[in-house]
């Protein structure tokens, strides 16, 4: 249960909100390719305007480092809000000072305003304490629903916190509660299924999770160094040669723990890391000197089916190979299959898993998709996440 107030614990009418989402979503030309973090936002937004608050919603969009830029506006996503809400969204150039306030002072109840992308202040990202001012000196109450960006320790997501009333949207709650309840009260046996390319930014989750999961799978580039650290050859197959030693160690607390630690045992192996290189099937002995594994094999993906299917609670983060270029993107497939069949709890959490599910078109088989890659993989490792902390704790 989340110790910290929530919007529900106030009386929003007439109140003015500043109200932090996530809308950082992909664009092209102009136009957002995908609205998930939009869409998840409208229940918080519909909650507030259903209140008679006045909603001035703020988020980033990109790393602008602190300056204009013109292709980070958030018009676009005020635009697509509007059609979502089915009513006005009137979208600033700003996101402080005297044209800002005015907007605000003109709003009236269930009226919805979308400030400018806060990070073309440098302000923000260094959680300077006269920008988060700012921001608070706009609104009475502030409201967190950025769960994508709650491990950040920003002006609009933890500084502003101070100044004001600040209570979860109902997003951020959702997310805390279903990871939370996955990893303090999980079902078992459950299952962690750890991919992508690089073990140093996965370390402290699979440190973590061998102490809660039953099975630990693993795939895509960082199994090499495991799979290397045992002594396998891997050919040019991605590794982070300072880690064989952790990656050892990680093994062993397995052992210890009794937790089932999966490697590849077959791997789809590439003369070369391009679409249009020369592959084959190999076992995970044969890997080939100059070759290198770019997609774990069938075998290995029908073991994982396997554990999957008898998993009551599974969560994946990571794809299995370079799920990008078809020929490695069977691996990263079966998996979100396997996912999509399971009768277990699957929750995704965000970046390239939540990429691939959608992929291969079984989104709307997963019990939960987080919208956070960098923020679930943090909560996941047990850190405390800025966004949330900062938050009004519950009387
Ligand atoms: N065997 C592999 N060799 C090299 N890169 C890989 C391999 N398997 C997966 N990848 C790459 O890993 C990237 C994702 O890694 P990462 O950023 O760690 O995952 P996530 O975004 O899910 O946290 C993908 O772009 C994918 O192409
Ligand atoms: O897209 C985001 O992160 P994610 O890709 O890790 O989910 C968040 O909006 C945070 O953005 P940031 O990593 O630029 O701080």
């Amino acid at each position: 249960m989340l110790q910290k107030m929530t919007m529900k614990d106030l009386d929003l009418k007439g109140k003015r909100v500043f109200c932090r989402v996530d809308f950082n979503v992909p664009m092209k030309d102009g136009a957002v390719t995908d609205d998930t973090r939009i869409r998840a936002a409208v229940p918080t937004i519909e909650y507030l305007i259903d209140n008679g608050a006045k909603v001035i919603l703020a988020s980033h969009l990109g790393r602008p480092k602190g300056e204009v830029n013109e292709e980070m506006r958030l018009a676009a996503a005020g635009a697509r809000l509007s059609e979502l809400l089915h009513k006005e969204v009137k979208s600033l150039q700003e996101s402080v000072g005297e044209t800002v306030e005015n907007e605000i002072a003109g709003l009236h109840e269930g009226g919805v305003l979308l400030l400018e992308n806060v990070r073309f202040h440098a302000g923000e990202e260094k959680n300077d304490e006269e920008l988060a001012k700012s921001f608070a000196g706009l609104a009475d109450v502030f409201v967190n629903d950025a769960f994508g960006a709650a491990h950040r320790a920003h002006a609009s997501t933890a500084g502003i916190a101070k100044h004001l009333p600040a209570v979860s949207g109902l997003l951020l709650e959702k997310e805390l509660d279903v990871l939370g309840k996955a990893l303090s009260q999980p079902e078992r046996p459950f299952t962690a299924i750890i991919g992508g390319a690089k073990v140093k930014d996965k370390i402290g989750v699979i440190d973590h999770l061998l102490d809660k999961v039953d099975n630990l799978l693993i795939g895509g580039g960082l199994s090499y160094t495991f799979l290397k650290a045992q002594g396998h050859e891997i050919g040019n197959s991605l590794v982070e040669e300072d880690k064989l030693e952790l990656a050892r160690t990680f093994l062993k607390k397995a052992e210890e723990k009794g937790v089932k630690f999966y490697l590849p045992v077959d791997a789809t192996v590439a003369s070369e890391f391009s679409k249009d290189a020369e592959t084959k099937h190999v076992k995970i002995e044969e890997i080939p000197a100059d070759w290198m594994g770019l997609d774990i094999g069938p075998e290995t993906a029908d073991l994982y089916r396997d554990v999957i299917k008898n998993s009551k609670l599974i969560i994946w983060n990571g794809p299995m190979g370079v799920f990008e270029m078809e020929p490695f993107a069977n691996g990263t497939r079966s998996v979100a299959q396997s996912m999509a069949e399971t009768e277990g709890y699957t929750v995704i959490g965000g970046g390239d898993s939540a990429a691939a599910v959608e992929k291969f078109e079984v989104a709307d088989k997963m019990d939960h998709i987080s919208t956070g890659g960098g923020a679930s993989l943090e909560f996941m490792e047990g850190k405390e996440l800025p966004g949330v902390s900062s938050l009004t704790d519950k009387k």
